[in-house]
């Protein structure tokens, strides 16, 4: 199966692969908490590329940048699958997911219709929103006082505003409980999909019968998340004018009926019908997409500031020095802000919140590095290991924001962290993420130190690796540079 048997993008050489179990193959691994860190180690022994296999899948891991960018980018077409599974299909009706669903006809309208009206509402006022989300979040972060405060919660709920603003246009109120339900069951619904009490059942079918309680708590989780999002799609229906597009939901509903009125039948688009439920899948992905990863990247960025004060204070002078002492940050400063910028970066490089992307699948026998691959074979790239590459970063665990100023190309510096992805299946989100953590590190920053609840006491900076990389929860204390405190910190 690893040789290529007749004409096509020959390889001559066999992927290397550590010795297998008997009947359970690798699967083991899969058992390991650091599951980046860990193919990185066996990247170090077999190569850059290797081939495991889970059970009956064979799964080939690709460590490096130029390995992930040959696939990715430059064969794009050939790696834009994803595998299928039994659990993906049930809770997106039958697979009509945007970040799981397969590399098909459907999907390719899903991703562009997503893509425009993304960009479409990026158009709009959005700075300004983010913006006012920005100091929203400092005025309750001086309302907490000097008590501490457990970051990761409220950036999840600021995100999951702007988000549910850009798709439905209700800036909902942080305590509304809609909106409570809604933040709670998009996380419950990643999390609980992600358990090995679920992911058992994709590779063992005869467990589907049996009685599963996570089952049942993943099935209530999207069933509240599917009537939140039929009810606001319900309700812009009622609503909409193509006079004016107000959001994403309302591109959306445009989009079906333009589509409907042009009269496409099923044939015309390859036997199948691009229904409500490929929208409504779309607007759940960019919930979970815009809540969970920016809030994660920020709180990281919370965390290892609390360990480089001096950071802290050179970012507040930069801005100091670039905004004057009342204006407020825009986005354009950013090319001013160059230290601000390339802490963002230096963030995202060493906290990649997707560390092995969402795994894709080959869509039909092709090579990379000179190796045949098979069509079917899921592919695994480590972001993790490529922003951690000794050849392209030096001392990469260090957090040194100074890397990206002092490299001879900075812009290829800061396209070099590839924690976005690429190619087919980048993040959809990438341009939003990067507004809204400067926004709010800015505004942050610009007010307060982040200072340890006891001195020295710093949170740990290892991280919980699942199917996101979440750091540990941690306590910090907002104190505005106006207060004394400053020598409580540790470089
Ligand atoms: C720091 C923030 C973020 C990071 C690090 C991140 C990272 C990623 C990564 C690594 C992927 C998978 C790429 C691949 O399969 O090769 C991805 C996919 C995706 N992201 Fe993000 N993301 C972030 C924020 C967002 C936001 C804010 C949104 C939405 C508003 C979003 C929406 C999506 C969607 C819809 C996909 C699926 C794309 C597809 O399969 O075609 N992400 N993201």
């Amino acid at each position: 199966r690893w040789k290529c048997q007749g004409p096509g993008p020959c390889g001559s050489k066999t992927l290397p692969s550590p010795r297998p179990l008997p009947l359970l193959g690798h699967l083991l691994e899969l058992r390991r908490k650091d599951l980046p860190v860990r193919f990185m180690e066996l990247s170090r022994r077999y190569g850059p590329v290797y081939r495991l296999r889970f059970g009956t899948q064979d799964v080939v891991v690709l460590n490096t940048t130029e390995l992930i960018r040959e696939a990715l980018i430059k064969k794009w077409s050939d790696f834009a699958g994803r595998p299928q599974s039994y659990t993906a299909d049930l809770i997106s009706f039958g697979g009509k997911d945007l970040s799981l669903g397969n590399y098909t006809a459907m999907w390719k309208i899903q991703r562009r219709l997503a893509h425009s009206s993304l960009q479409r509402s990026l158009r709009t006022n959005l700075e300004a929103l983010i913006s006012q989300e920005a100091q929203q979040l400092c005025q309750d972060f001086l309302s907490y006082g000097s008590s501490p405060v457990d970051v990761s919660k409220d950036f999840s709920l600021h995100t999951c505003r702007i988000i549910s603003s850009m798709t439905f246009g209700v800036l909902f109120d942080k305590k509304d409980p809609e909106f409570q339900v809604i933040h709670k069951c998009i996380g419950d619904v990643v999390q609980l999909w992600s358990s090995p009490n679920i992911t058992v059942l994709d590779s063992f079918p005869f467990l589907r019968k049996l009685p599963n309680a996570s089952l049942d708590a993943l099935m209530q989780a999207v069933a509240r998340r599917d009537a939140f999002v039929k009810h606001q799609l319900e309700i812009h229906k009622e609503t909409f004018q193509p006079s004016e597009i107000r959001d994403i939901s309302d591109s959306m509903i445009h989009f079906l009926q333009e589509r409907k009125q042009q009269e496409q039948t099923p044939a015309a688009a390859g036997g199948e019908e691009f229904d409500e439920d490929y929208i409504h899948m779309a607007i759940v992905d960019l919930f979970i997409g815009g809540t969970e990863t920016t809030a994660s990247t920020l709180t990281w960025s919370v965390a290892y500031l609390m360990h480089h004060p001096q950071v802290q204070e050179r970012i507040y002078s930069e801005m100091l020095e670039v905004l004057g002492p009342e204006r407020l940050p825009e986005y354009s400063d950013r090319v001013h802000l160059p230290l601000l910028w390339a802490t963002i970066s230096e963030m995202l490089r060493l906290r990649p919140v997707a560390p092995l992307a969402v795994p894709h699948a080959t869509t039909r026998d092709t090579s990379l590095s000179g190796y045949f691959i098979p069509k079917g074979t899921v592919v695994i790239p480590n972001l993790y290991a490529a922003n951690h590459d000794e050849t392209k970063w030096k001392n990469p665990t260090q957090f040194r924001p100074e890397r990206f100023m002092e490299a001879e190309d900075p812009k290829q510096a800061h396209r070099d962290v590839l924690s976005f992805g690429a190619g087919a299946r980048v993040c959809l989100g990438e341009s939003l993420a990067r507004m809204e953590i400067f926004f709010f590190l800015a505004h942050l920053l610009r007010h307060f130190r982040f200072l340890p609840l006891v001195p020295g006491q710093l949170p740990d900076l290892c991280g919980i690796f699942g199917i996101n990389l979440r750091s540990k929860p941690f306590q910090v204390r907002f104190v505005p540079w106006t207060e004394p405190g400053k020598d409580e910190g540790q470089e």
